[in-house]
């Protein structure tokens, strides 16, 4: 069976300057693959040519099997893959339940209340006036709410409170023992020691560190993040 997910030797950047240099990986249904690495290493770049918002100059992105890098960002979504930007978009001329409503699925929501008691309470407040982390919370959710087969987080935890951390640690598992195919971009690494798999570490755009749950110390994700 082929992965959810899957990219091979992905190259390309912006204006001709190459940012990525060759990376592969994949992501099987019921999995979350963490990508980690210091600022600056690629880690948003990926998360665009994976889901459609930046082109490849080579290489291949595949849903299920299929080749989809000549689909455009929204047919992927179509398609089923869900994406939350690192510089989350909430609209913010929205009240906190349009936005989630937008997200198309309500079966979810019950469970979203019950983890985030805030989000309930603020349905009805504008989007545009909640503190940057209560936005990550909505832009969070919206994502995670929606009829999705594979979803990419980049950086969800940035600028959020612990518990409410953990409270998206307990959504992303849930997502992922729905059958959920999900890549974790995080710096957080008990976050990702709590959720990943399977593990790749970048740095200068290339593949540093590849390996799985089992054989991953704290220690080898520190050596990528501290070089
Ligand atoms: N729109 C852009 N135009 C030109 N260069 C860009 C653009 N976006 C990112 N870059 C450059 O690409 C490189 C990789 O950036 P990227 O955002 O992918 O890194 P990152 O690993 O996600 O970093 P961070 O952890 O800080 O979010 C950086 O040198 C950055 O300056």
């Amino acid at each position: 069976m082929s992965a959810a997910l899957q990219f091979e030797n992905l190259t390309g950047g912006y204006g001709g300057v190459e940012i990525l240099h060759g990376v592969s990986g994949e992501v099987r249904a019921g999995h979350v693959l963490g990508v980690f690495g210091r600022n600056g290493v690629g880690k948003t770049t990926l998360a665009r040519m994976l889901t459609g918002s930046l082109p490849v100059a080579s290489g291949s992105v595949l849903l299920s099997g299929r080749t989809v890098n000549d689909m455009a960002a929204f047919e992927r979504r179509r398609a089923g893959l869900g994406y939350m930007p690192q510089t989350s978009m909430v609209f913010d001329g929205l009240t906190v339940l349009e936005n989630l409503s937008m997200a198309g699925s309500s079966s979810r929501l019950a469970g979203l209340y019950e983890l985030f008691p805030r989000m309930r309470e603020r349905k009805d407040q504008n989007a545009g006036s909640m503190s940057g982390g209560e936005r990550k919370i909505v832009a969070f959710t919206r994502t995670m709410l929606e009829d999705t087969d594979v979803i990419v987080l980049d950086e969800p935890s940035e600028g959020v409170q612990p518990e409410n951390i953990a409270h998206m640690e307990t959504f992303i598992s849930r997502r992922r023992d729905e059958g959920c195919a999900i890549v974790l971009i995080e710096q957080n690494l008990n976050m990702l020691l709590g959720l990943a798999d399977s593990f790749l570490g970048l740095d200068s755009g290339r593949i540093v560190y590849q390996g799985a749950r089992k054989e991953v110390t704290r220690e080898q994700l520190l050596d990528v993040l501290l070089v």
